[in-house]
């Protein structure tokens, strides 16, 4: 009886997926079409891919999620965008790094990633032209901001042109099972800080802890030495075939990384979208707020304002503000003009769309 209405509901899934399918192909090929209006210029375009998401989540009735469909048009997108030309993405290697799976939670597998040893090196590879994107971290809510992508924004002629939000998951992982006998544990400097309570608790006072260049090295050094764990992701651990003996140890249980990514064009408006800059104020009393008044006179909101040391003089800064809305919307065109009437320095890193998955 039971398998009689198994048989019922696969024999309709076996239909639908045929007419999936084929409606998928269809889609396809309208992709590929408009690849070929394009004509060899930009085919990535970040502000359609974010109102399709969106657009996704909002017809969703269920029971899939919302979070679930966008996941899967992310990956079709992923697919139609291959058949127009397929994209590489620079990150912060080895493999199964966050930074890669912020990559795919943006691209889609259908994107080749390419791994570089330091986010230099990533930006170089878009600057250069041997890959098209850079996916960079550049603030985590637990440890702050990523000092080096903010550095290397500054000087770089990339533009942002999105945004991607990842939940960080750390988890001990060893080869083999059991903590007993672990002498260290590797991990990135900012992991290590993210799991300190954790670990206090729950590993011998004399287990050393080192820091290394990325989670996936950490991961890489524990899978070859017997007596060594490290602390990493998903990624990793099945990069390196390591057993998870504790998973999610971060003490902050949101604990989230936001990464930028980076290409060489302008992106248009997406209709819900973010605008990062980097200005700098003359020293001189009152100067800091002079540079927040423009935006709210405005009505433009301000997400996010970080100070960096300026790297041409002893106490100077830079500061990163991000805004919401686009470039191209009247409010913020107007803030930005006053603005750089009153900063020593005025520029636009990039109007993006909002992450939406
Ligand atoms: O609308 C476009 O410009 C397309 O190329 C189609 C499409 C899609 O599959 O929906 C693919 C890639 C782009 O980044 C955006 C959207």
């Amino acid at each position: 009886m039971s398998d009689e209405l198994l048989k019922g509901h696969r024999e309709a899934i076996d239909r639908i997926d045929a007419e999936i399918l084929k409606l998928l192909n269809q889609r396809a090929e309208h992709a590929r079409t408009i690849g070929e209006i394009k004509g060899g210029g930009v085919v990535y375009r970040p502000e359609r891919e974010a109102q399709v998401l969106a657009r996704i989540k909002s017809l969703n009735t269920g029971p899939l999620s919302d979070e679930a469909a966008a996941k899967l048009f992310r990956e079709v997108m992923s697919a139609c965008l291959a058949l127009e030309r397929p994209l590489t993405i620079a990150y912060l290697g080895p493999e199964g790094t966050f930074s890669q799976a912020a990559a795919i939670k943006h691209f889609g597998h259908a994107a080749s990633t390419q791994a570089c040893g330091s986010i230099d090196e990533a930006f170089r590879a878009v600057e250069s032209g041997s890959a098209d994107y850079v996916v960079a971290p550049v603030e985590n809510s637990t440890e702050g901001a990523v000092g080096r992508t903010l550095d290397l924004m500054v000087s770089s002629p990339l533009n942002i042109c999105g945004e991607v939000v990842l939940r960080i998951h750390h988890h001990l992982l060893r080869k083999g099972d059991g903590v007993a006998g672990i002498l260290r544990v590797y991990s990135h400097a900012q992991s290590l800080a993210q799991c300190h309570e954790w670990l206090n608790k729950n590993l011998p006072a004399g287990v050393e802890r080192i820091s290394v260049a990325s989670n996936a090295e950490a991961a890489r050094l524990a899978s070859k030495e017997p007596n060594s764990a490290a602390i990493a992701g998903d990624a990793a651990a099945e990069r390196f075939g390591l057993t998870r003996l504790a998973q999610n140890i971060e003490d902050e249980p949101n604990n989230t990384t936001r990464f930028l990514v980076l290409g060489g064009q302008q992106t248009g408006p997406s209709g819900k979208d973010r605008t990062s800059l980097v200005v700098s104020a003359p020293n001189r009393p009152g100067a800091l707020a002079s540079l927040v008044e423009p935006l709210s006179s405005n009505g433009v909101s301000m997400s996010k304002f970080e100070s960096r040391p300026s790297r041409t003089g002893l106490w100077e800064y830079v500061f990163f503000i991000d805004v919401e809305g686009h470039v191209s919307e009247p409010g913020v065109a107007r803030a930005l003009d006053a603005l750089g009437n009153v900063a020593a320095f005025v520029k636009v890193l990039g109007s993006y769309p909002q992450a939406v998955i």
